[in-house]
C-alpha cells in the first residue's frame, strides 16, 4: 500500500482503481478482518477545495440512509489530507454499462430495475432527502443484479422537510428538471421524479430523451418537454414516461403515485415497497458475539461501542458481518495469526519436548507422540518458514537472491514518483478518527503479526509492500481472500505479502507494455500492428492519472529514473505535459519510431508512438484474465485472445484513437485540443470461464457516459469480432 494511504494500513488491503468521478477516486479494497471486498472512495481535501461541503453532505446522508438499494457506507476516515469512505462493493458495474451492453432494455427487465429505483427514492424522500443526481451512472449493480444507488454529494435535506423549496441548480444537465434549470425555486422530490423519467427513457430506448452538444440548446429542449416516442415503446411505457416528464411539476406524477402506477404493477401486482430491509435499531446477537470474542470484550461492552455508530472500524466490521449473515454466510472473523516470534518459540518448545522426551520412543507407537508430532499444517509451514529464516540469517544468499529479484521487479514496477515535497510525512498521516486496533484474540496477535506471517521475515522490511499500489497494469490478485480452517493459515488472506510473492513468482502482466498508437506514418508499419507490442519498463503507477503521467515521462527515457518530475496529478495533466514537452528520445528509440506525432483526430487527439528496442509478439505470457460471463462482456468469439486483441488494436489505429496497452487491456483516451482528457475507458480481452469463448470487457474510467457508449459501440462494431 502506498504510504499516501497509510490511514488504511492494517484495516484494508488496497487494490486497483475501479472508478473515478469529478471528486473522487474509488479503489477496490479488502476488509482485513472479514476478507470481504469493499469499495474505498478517496477524496483529496486540497483538490476538493470549495466542494468540501459536498463530501460532508454525502457522508451525513449515507450515515442516515440504510436501504437494500442504497450503497451502504461502512467506515469514514478523515485525515489532514483526505477523506476515505469505505463502501459496500458493487462488482456489477454501472447500470449505464448494462444499457450499453444491451443497447436498450426490454420493458420487463426495465421494470425490475425501475421498481428498485422507485423503492430507493421513495425511501430517501421519506427520510427527508432529495437525491438530485439520479442517473444510470449513479446506480451500481451488485453480484445478484440488485441496484445500489450511490453519489449523495448533491443531495439535500431541507430543514422544513421536502415541501420546502430548493434553489441550487445542480445535477447532470441531461437529467435536470425544467424548473431546476430555469433557476426557479423547486421541490427536490419533484425534480427527482423528472430525472427518473429521463432514466427510464434511457433504459427503454438506449438513448436520452433530451440531448444536444450545446448546453443552452439542451436546456431549451428540456423546457419544451418534447421528446421522441419510438414506436417500439408500449402504450403503458409511453404513459408512464409522459406522467414523469411533465414540464409543470404540479402535473408530474408523485413518487407515491409511482409506487403503484399501472406500469409498475404490471407482472408484479403489488406496489413498490420502500421499506428498508436493514434493521439498524437492534444489533445482531451473532455479530456482537463474534466481535466481542475477537476484541476480547464482553458482549455488553461490544454492544455499547457499536451502538454509537461511529462509522469506524468497529462499525464497518459489524456491518460487513451483518451483510454476510444476510447472504447466509457464516458470521466469522478471520483469525489473526500469531506473530512469528511467538510461533517460533512455540515450535522450539514443541521440538524440545519431542527431542528430549520422546525421541527414544517409537514415534508411531506413541499416541502422545502422534498428537504432538502431527501438528496441523501450520507447524509444517512454520518449519519451512523457520528454515528459510535460518538460511537467511546465516548466509542470506538464497533469500537475498529472491530479494534482489524482487528489487528488480519493484524497480520495474515502481509506482508513481512522488511529487516534490508531496506527502513526505504521509507515514505519519494524521488520522482524525483513528480506527480501533483489535485486541489479541484467542491468544492471537496484532495486525502487525498478521502481515508478518504472510511473508518471510526479510521481506517484511521491504518497502515494496507499501509501494504495491498501482492503478493499472498489475495482475489481479488471483484469489479472493478466504479464511482457511485448520490453523494458522491466514497467509491466504489476500495479504500484501501474498500479493507480492504472487507477483514475484508469476507476474501475470508484463512490465507496463505500451503501444502508443501513432497516426499515418506508423499505422501501416508492422511495428505498430497488433502483436508487435512494445515492452518498456514503464511504471504502471496505480492511479489512472499518475500512471499516465508516468507514461509521459518515463516512456521517453526508458530506464531513466524519474524523480521529482512528475508534478501533474491527473490524466488531464498527463496529456498537458505530453503536449507541452519536447520529446526526449534515447539514441535507440530515436532510430526507430521514437517520435511524437502531432496528427489529430477531428483536431482533438494527439498521437504518440514511442518504441523501445524490445518487442514481444504476445502481450502477456500468461494469457488473458478469466472472467464470468457478465453484462459488461461483449463480442464473444471463438477466436484466440491474441487475434481479438490484434483486431481491436487494428481498429483503434485505423480510427486514429489514442490508446495505451497493458497486457490484454487497452485504455482508450480521448482529449481535447488542450490535452484535457474528457473520456477514458478500458477494453480488456478476457477468457470467459466455463466456455471456450473470448470476450471484451468494457469499463468507463472517466468522462461522459453517452459519449463513451457511442465510441465504445463504434470501436466494437468496427472490430468485426
Ligand atoms: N461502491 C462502489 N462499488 C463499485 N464501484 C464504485 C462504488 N462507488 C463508486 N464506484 C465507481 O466509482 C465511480 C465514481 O464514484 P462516485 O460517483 O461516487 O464519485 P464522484 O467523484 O462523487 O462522482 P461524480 O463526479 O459523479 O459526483 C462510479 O461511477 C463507479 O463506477
Amino acid at each position: 500500500m502506498s504510504t499516501q494511504y497509510e490511514a488504511l494500513k492494517g484495516l484494508y488491503h488496497l487494490r486497483e482503481t475501479i472508478g473515478s468521478g469529478g471528486f473522487a477516486k474509488v479503489k477496490l479494497g479488502y476488509h482485513v478482518l472479514t476478507g470481504e471486498k469493499v469499495a474505498i472512495k478517496i477524496m483529496d481535501k486540497k483538490q476538493l477545495g470549495e466542494d468540501l461541503p459536498r463530501v460532508k453532505t454525502e457522508i451525513e446522508a449515507m450515515k442516515e440512509l440504510s436501504h437494500q438499494h442504497i450503497c451502504k457506507l461502512y467506515h469514514v476516515i478523515e485525515t489532514d489530507e483526505k477523506f476515505y469512505m469505505v463502501l459496500e462493493h458493487c462488482p456489477g458495474g454501472e447500470l449505464f454499462d448494462y444499457i450499453v451492453a444491451k443497447d436498450k432494455l426490454g420493458e420487463d427487465e426495465a421494470r425490475v430495475f425501475f421498481r428498485q429505483i422507485v423503492g430507493a427514492v421513495a425511501y430517501i424522500h421519506l427520510q427527508g432527502y432529495a437525491h438530485r443526481d439520479l442517473k444510470p451512472e449513479n446506480l451500481l449493480l451488485d453480484d445478484d443484479q440488485n441496484l445500489k444507488l450511490i453519489d449523495f454529494g448533491l443531495c439535500a435535506k431541507p430543514k422544513g422537510g421536502l415541501t420546502s423549496q430548493l434553489f441550487t441548480c445542480c445535477g447532470s444537465p441531461a437529467y435536470a428538471a425544467p424548473e431546476l434549470i430555469s433557476g426557479k425555486e423547486y421541490l427536490g422530490c419533484e425534480a427527482d421524479v423528472w430525472s427518473m423519467g429521463v432514466l427510464l427513457y434511457a433504459l427503454l430506448c438506449g438513448y436520452l430523451p433530451f440531448d444536444d452538444d450545446s448546453i443552452s440548446a439542451l436546456y431549451r429542449k428540456i423546457q419544451t418537454g418534447k421528446y421522441d416516442v419510438p414506436r417500439f415503446l408500449s402504450k403503458e411505457s409511453v404513459r408512464i414516461l409522459d406522467d414523469m416528464l411533465q414540464v409543470d411539476p404540479k402535473k408530474r406524477v408523485s413518487i407515491k403515485e409511482l409506487q403503484c402506477h399501472p406500469w409498475i404493477l404490471k407482472n408484479f401486482n403489488i406496489p413498490v415497497d420502500h421499506r428498508t430491509k436493514y434493521k439498524v435499531s437492534v444489533l445482531d446477537e451473532d455479530c456482537i458475539t463474534e466481535m466481542a470474542v475477537h476484541y476480547g470484550k464482553s458482549k455488553a461492552e461490544m454492544t455499547e461501542i457499536l451502538s454509537k455508530w461511529k462509522y469506524d472500524y468497529f462499525t464497518s466490521t459489524y456491518l460487513i458481518l451483518m451483510a454476510k449473515k444476510m447472504r447466509g454466510q457464516p458470521v466469522r472473523l478471520l483469525q489473526k495469526p500469531k506473530p512469528l516470534r511467538e510461533r517460533q518459540q512455540e515450535r522450539r518448545e514443541r521440538s524440545k519436548s519431542v527431542d528430549l522426551d520422546l525421541a527414544p520412543l517409537d514415534p508411531f507407537s506413541s499416541p502422545f507422540f502422534s498428537t504432538k508430532r502431527a501438528p496441523p499444517r501450520v507447524g509444517e509451514n512454520e518449519d519451512k518458514e523457520n528454515k528459510e529464516n535460518e538460511k537467511k540469517s546465516t548466509s542470506g544468499s538464497q533469500h537475498d537472491k529472491k530479494e534482489n529479484n524482487k528489487e528488480d521487479f519493484v524497480i520495474k514496477y515502481r509506482p508513481r514518483h512522488k511529487k516534490e515535497g508531496e506527502e513526505t510525512n504521509s507515514n505519519q498521516e494524521n488520522v482524525k478518527n483513528k480506527p480501533p486496533t483489535a485486541q489479541p484474540r484467542r491468544g492471537s496477535a496484532s495486525s502487525e503479526g498478521a502481515s508478518r506471517s504472510r511473508e518471510p521475515s526479510a521481506e517484511r522490511k521491504h518497502v515494496p509492500v507499501k509501494d504495491f499500489d498501482f492503478d493499472f497494469a498489475l495482475p489481479e490478485i488471483p484469489k479472493t481472500p478466504r479464511y482457511k480452517k485448520g490453523g494458522d493459515q491466514t497467509a491466504g488472506v489476500g495479504g500484501v505479502g501474498q500479493v507480492l510473492s504472487a507477483h514475484k513468482v508469476k507476474p501475470q502482466t508484463p512490465p507496463m507494455t505500451r503501444l502508443l498508437q501513432s497516426t499515418a506514418p506508423a499505422s501501416g508499419t508492422p511495428a505498430t500492428k497488433a502483436g508487435a507490442f512494445i515492452t518498456s519498463t514503464l511504471s504502471p503507477s496505480r492511479s489512472v492519472d499518475s500512471g499516465l503521467n508516468q507514461m509521459s515521462l518515463e516512456s521517453r527515457t526508458p530506464g531513466t529514473p524519474v524523480s521529482g518530475q512528475n508534478k501533474a496529478g491527473s490524466i488531464d495533466s498527463y496529456l498537458n505535459q505530453v503536449h507541452n514537452t519536447t520529446p526526449m528520445m534515447t539514441p535507440t528509440n530515436k532510430g526507430r519510431k521514437g517520435s511524437v506525432f502531432g496528427s489529430i483526430e477531428k483536431g482533438m487527439n494527439r498521437m504518440f508512438n514511442m518504441l523501445t528496442p524490445r518487442k514481444t509478439s504476445k502481450s502477456t505470457s500468461d494469457g488473458p484474465k478469466k472472467v464470468k460471463e457478465l453484462h459488461n462482456i461483449s463480442n464473444k468469439t471463438e477466436l484466440s485472445p491474441d487475434k481479438v486483441l490484434e483486431k481491436l488494436v487494428d481498429t483503434l489505429e485505423e480510427k486514429h484513437i489514442v490508446y495505451s496497452q497493458s497486457g490484454y487491456t487497452l485504455r482508450i483516451v480521448m482529449s481535447n485540443d488542450w490535452g484535457k482528457v474528457h473520456l477514458a475507458f478500458d477494453l480488456e480481452v478476457c477468457q470467459i470461464t466455463k466456455t471456450n469463448l473470448v470476450g471484451i470487457r468494457r469499463k468507463r474510467v472517466k468522462g461522459d457516459t453517452w459519449h463513451y457508449k457511442k465510441l465504445c459501440e463504434d470501436v466494437l462494431r468496427s472490430a468485426k469480432i
